[in-house]
């Protein structure tokens, strides 16, 4: 067994879309930067979730908004080519190859390891490598974590028996099962019984909960689950499945309720956990298996000295690539600056921390609807005892949306925080609205008045007139 150290300025492990980013900027500040990479450069995001989930839902989604469409609608009767899906996946995933981003990194002189890496004690790496070897990595000012997460499924009798599917399996099956049973009433969930119905299987999903995406606004979840339902996915709620068995081929249920469903396969889109149980954790005072807690510069908490830092979804802050990504530019940013020795702005807003995290985080669901929010939710607001004025619209009576497709249905709300006259959170929820989503992230982030939006004139006829009638709305 051969035995080498090397010591950098910055050690990076994980080499998901957070990390390569990070490792980037903490080399353009400067730093000698090395990443670790147990699989694949890209991470979960590139191969198994974002982008094969997304190009398996383009397809799915346009369709229906075609099938809407007068004089369109005939031409997309038919249904989806479910093998040409399958392929685009497999291109827009740049199936199981990551030469160019390996290219990439070498490109910015950041130097790669592939292997699995471990914390050995404060500022210390070791990899093991797939030849068998072993690397000792020694960092002059920074350990960074972005390890990312993997699916979290619960202990049932007989899930070994089942093969269940996680989100891996669900963005990579290349057949098309018959019945898929989806366990979850989350993103995953949603976008998956999307896709897999649209390419061809009966889906029915159990769903714990009374209603889908609990953590957006109610009328999201309402109105996804009619879309769903539409499509002739099964959708049921408060079932929790308690026992598993595979026979004879076929997925064998029995739900808590006494009741069983039999399908050709299982998916479970039942939340996430972090990627930290071998990580060497224990190595430095803190617990295998869980979260990596943060302070708004990326400092693990608990941590002496201020070395240990924790991006993406592994913090658990926001589990979403683009705001991953946004926390490692400033986490590369922090780091260069604490190694110069120069100030860091750590203000509200400043270049050193990750305000939007807290009041800013965008995310789309890819459904029919689609549903795009940002910023506050009703519920938060009542949680965080906001004076917050609630202004609803119907989608359906502006003129864009009408342009948009036949019988348009959808919603928008916006949250105004009344003690700063500002936007404090936007949902939108209906065909279309993905693309509006960075004019309400704008307004939240920027914290743009309320009497400065007036002047924001939206386009005519565009889904964007929403913004105008939320505002008429709320003007009365
Ligand atoms: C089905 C699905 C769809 C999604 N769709 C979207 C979407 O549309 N938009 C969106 O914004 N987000 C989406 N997400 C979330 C998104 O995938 C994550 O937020 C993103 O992958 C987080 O990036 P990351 O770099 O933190 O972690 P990851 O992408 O998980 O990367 C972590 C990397 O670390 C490596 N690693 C782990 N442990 C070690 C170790 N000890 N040593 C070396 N390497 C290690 C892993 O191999 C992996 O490559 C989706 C997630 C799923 C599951
Ligand atoms: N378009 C996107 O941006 C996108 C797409 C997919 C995933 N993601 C990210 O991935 C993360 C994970 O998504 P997810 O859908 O797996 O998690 P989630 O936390 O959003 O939803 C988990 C669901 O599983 C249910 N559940 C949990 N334990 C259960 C159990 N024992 N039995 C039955 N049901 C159970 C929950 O009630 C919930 O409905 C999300 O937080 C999201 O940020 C984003």
């Amino acid at each position: 067994m051969n035995e080498t150290t090397r010591t950098y300025d910055v050690i990076v492990i994980g080499a998901g879309p957070v990390g390569e980013n990070v490792a980037e900027r903490a080399r353009a500040a400067g730093l000698s930067t090395v990443i670790v990479e147990r699989e694949l450069l890209g991470g979960e995001c590139s191969f198994r979730a974002r982008d094969a989930s997304k190009a398996l839902l383009r397809p799915v989604v346009a369709r229906a908004d075609a099938r809407r469409v007068p004089g369109l609608a005939q031409a997309v009767a038919g249904p989806l080519d479910a093998g040409a899906v399958l392929a685009h996946r497999d291109k827009m995933a740049s199936y199981r190859k990551d030469e160019d981003r390996a290219d990439r990194l070498n490109s910015v002189s950041v130097d790669l390891i592939r292997g699995h890496g471990r914390l050995d004690g404060p500022r210390r790496v070791r990899v093991e490598t797939p030849d068998g070897g072993t690397i000792t990595l020694s960092a002059r000012h920074a350990v960074v974590v972005s390890t990312g997460t993997h699916a979290a499924v619960p202990a049932l009798p007989g899930l070994d028996t089942v093969r269940a599917w996680t989100s891996r399996e669900a963005t990579s099956a290349d057949k098309v099962p018959g019945r898929l049973a989806v366990v979850g009433g989350g993103v995953v969930a949603v976008e998956m019984a999307t896709a897999w119905q649209a390419l061809g299987s009966q889906v029915t999903m159990l769903v714990l909960e009374d209603g889908l995406l609990q953590r957006m606004e109610s009328f999201a979840g309402r109105l996804v689950t009619d879309g769903l339902r539409e499509a002739g996915v099964d959708v049921r709620f408060t079932t929790s499945v308690a026992r598993l068995a595979r026979e004879n081929g076929e997925v064998r249920i029995a739900l808590a309720d006494g009741g069983h469903l039999v399908a050709d396969e299982i998916l479970f889109a039942t939340g996430r956990a972090p990627n930290t149980w071998d990580l060497g954790l224990e190595t430095i005072g803190l617990t295998p298996g869980d979260w990596l807690k943060v302070d708004d510069t990326f400092r693990v908490t608990g941590v002496a000295d201020g070395w240990f830092y924790a991006v993406g979804d592994v913090n658990q802050r926001a589990l979403l690539t683009h705001q991953g990504t946004y926390q490692a530019r400033i986490a590369g940013a922090v780091i260069g600056a604490r190694a110069g020795g120069e100030v860091v702005d750590d203000t509200l807003w400043g270049t050193h921390v990750a305000t939007a995290d807290h009041m800013a985080v965008p995310q789309v669901v890819f459904a029919h609807p689609e549903v795009a929010s940002v910023g506050m939710t009703t519920h938060d607001a009542v949680g965080f005892g906001h004076r917050i004025k609630v202004v609803d619209y119907d989608l359906a009576h502006v003129a864009g949306a009408h342009e948009y497709a036949e019988e348009y249905r959808g919603q928008a709300r916006m949250l105004i925080d009344l003690d700063r006259d500002t936007v404090a959170g936007v949902t939108f929820a209906g065909p279309g609205v993905t693309e509006l989503l960075y004019s309400a992230t704008v307004a939240v982030a920027g914290e743009v008045p309320i009497d400065r939006l007036w002047h924001a004139v939206p386009a005519f006829p565009t889904i964007g007139e929403i913004w105008l009638r939320l505002l008429e709305t709320h003007r009365g």
